[in-house]
């Protein structure tokens, strides 16, 4: 296994130091470290964090090989600074059993580019019927701990409780899409002015709220943990707060494109920008960034969702929901918040690991830490041309947009999985 002795990195807000990386720890922290058999990486004006981890990816293997595979989607995430990602239950099939998500976890040790750590899905086929085998697959080689129906909402309230109830015994982790089926049949974008001038069906805030609301009280009454996904409303910030002054146990988390984009890009009638839940307004943007900077939201996640062309380059109507995320995330979080690091490692690495008991990751580089990083270049800027992405799809919505920072190298575990702005395998 190779060294690495990283030179004149800031280490977070840190002053610029020396990392020596061996045996896939960081061995050593210091000024004027000595190379030895070490490999020397010139880190001059880069800043290293601990690697990012997505809650909230999809992967689209098995089922969707055309629009991402594991191995590619892992690469798009190295490329993006990330350690780890969590990849969601909605393959083809279902990623609802033991063998489903083992198959996942395999292919992602096999790709060895991040951690690759499958949830599970909560109900049979996503059908939202009867519970999968949540402990068949807590018990399984992939460990599953977080599950989700993504995509779809479980909107049947006995059911919510009850996966509530049954994850407890392996202080597992429901994450719900929230999303009030009845109030959003047809929608296509966000319920408001810009939907009425347009004529689209909209998809209203309180379809989310309601959900929310009602899955804080349920994870309150049974003392389970609950997870919200791709938070996007200002109303929906509220009804989390409140929970949480309560001492409910409730973690969110937002997209990098909810804290970015407005429900006004679907006046281009660009399907790049559907997505569900739809980008919102203004006011929402500014309610999300503020919760992010507060902590009422936890998490920055990338709800990272390739589709093939002919799935997203057609009429709005027609075009499947979803953006591409992993390899624009840290930029959009550098772009919104600045240069503050350590809000940027709490939110997209610490916190995430957390709420996904993910050991070894989310840990600050510090002697004795697993050497899970990634370097940083703040001055660098790039213009994302989508053909130079490493995912399988294209549907960026930042597409030729000029976005700051540059993933210049990722280690995972000691390995650099990133080098020179790069892939390594
Ligand atoms: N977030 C999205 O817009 N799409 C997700 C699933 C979903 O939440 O609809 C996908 O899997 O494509």
């Amino acid at each position: 296994m190779t060294a690495y002795l990283i030179r004149n990195v800031r280490v977070l807000d840190g002053e610029p130091t020396d990392l020596l990386v061996r045996d896939g720890v960081v061995a050593e922290v210091g000024g004027g470290l000595t190379a030895g058999d070490a490999t020397v990486l010139d880190a001059t004006g880069l800043v290293a964090l601990p690697g990012l981890v997505d809650l909230h990816t999809h992967l689209r293997e098995p089922g969707r090989e055309d629009a991402e595979t594991v191995e590619s989607g892992s690469r798009a995430a190295a490329l993006g600074g990330y350690t780890a990602v969590c990849a969601m239950a909605n393959t083809s099939p279902v990623a609802d059993t033991a063998g489903v998500v083992e198959q996942v976890w395999r292919l992602g040790r096999e790709a060895g580019l991040v951690d690759v750590q499958p949830i599970g899905a909560v109900t049979v086929g996503l059908a939202g019927e009867r519970l999968a085998e949540l402990g068949a697959m807590a018990d399984s080689a992939a460990r599953v701990r977080i599950f989700s129906d993504d995509g779809h909402c479980v909107a049947d309230p006995r059911l919510m409780r009850r996966a509530l109830e049954y994850v407890k015994a392996f202080d597992g982790v429901i994450a719900q899409h929230a999303e009030e089926p009845r109030l959003t049949e047809g929608a296509q974008m966000h319920e408001g002015e810009v939907s009425t001038r347009l004529g689209l069906t909209g998809w209203p805030a309180v379809a989310e709220e309601a959900i929310i609301a009602r899955d804080v009280l349920l994870a309150e009454h049974v003392g389970s943990r609950l997870h919200v996904c791709h938070v996007s409303t200002a109303g929906s910030v509220e009804v989390l707060r409140q929970a949480k002054a309560r001492g409910v146990r409730v973690t969110a988390e937002v997209t990098p494109h909810h804290l970015l984009l407005t429900d006004e890009r679907a006046e281009t009638y660009d399907p790049v920008f559907k997505v569900n839940p739809p980008l919102r307004t203004a006011t929402d943007v500014a309610a999300l960034r503020a919760a992010l900077a507060e902590g009422v939201i936890d998490v920055i996640a990338t709800d990272h969702a390739p589709h093939a062309v002919e799935d997203k380059e057609c009429e709005w109507a027609y075009a499947r929901p979803g953006m591409l995320g992993l390899e624009t995330a840290l930029s959009i979080a550098l772009d919104v918040f600045g240069p503050q690091w350590d809000l940027i490692a709490e939110r997209m690495s610490r916190a995430p690991a957390r709420i996904a008991g993910l050991t070894g990751q989310g840990v600050d580089p510090a002697p004795g830490a697993p050497a899970n990083l990634t370097l940083v270049d703040p001055a660098a800027r790039r213009v994302i041309e989508p053909a130079e992405l490493a995912s399988r799809s294209r549907n960026t919505p930042y597409a030729r947009m000029t976005l700051p920072g540059r993933i210049v190298a990722t280690f995972l575990r000691g390995e650099p999985t990133v080098l020179d702005g790069k892939a390594v395998k």
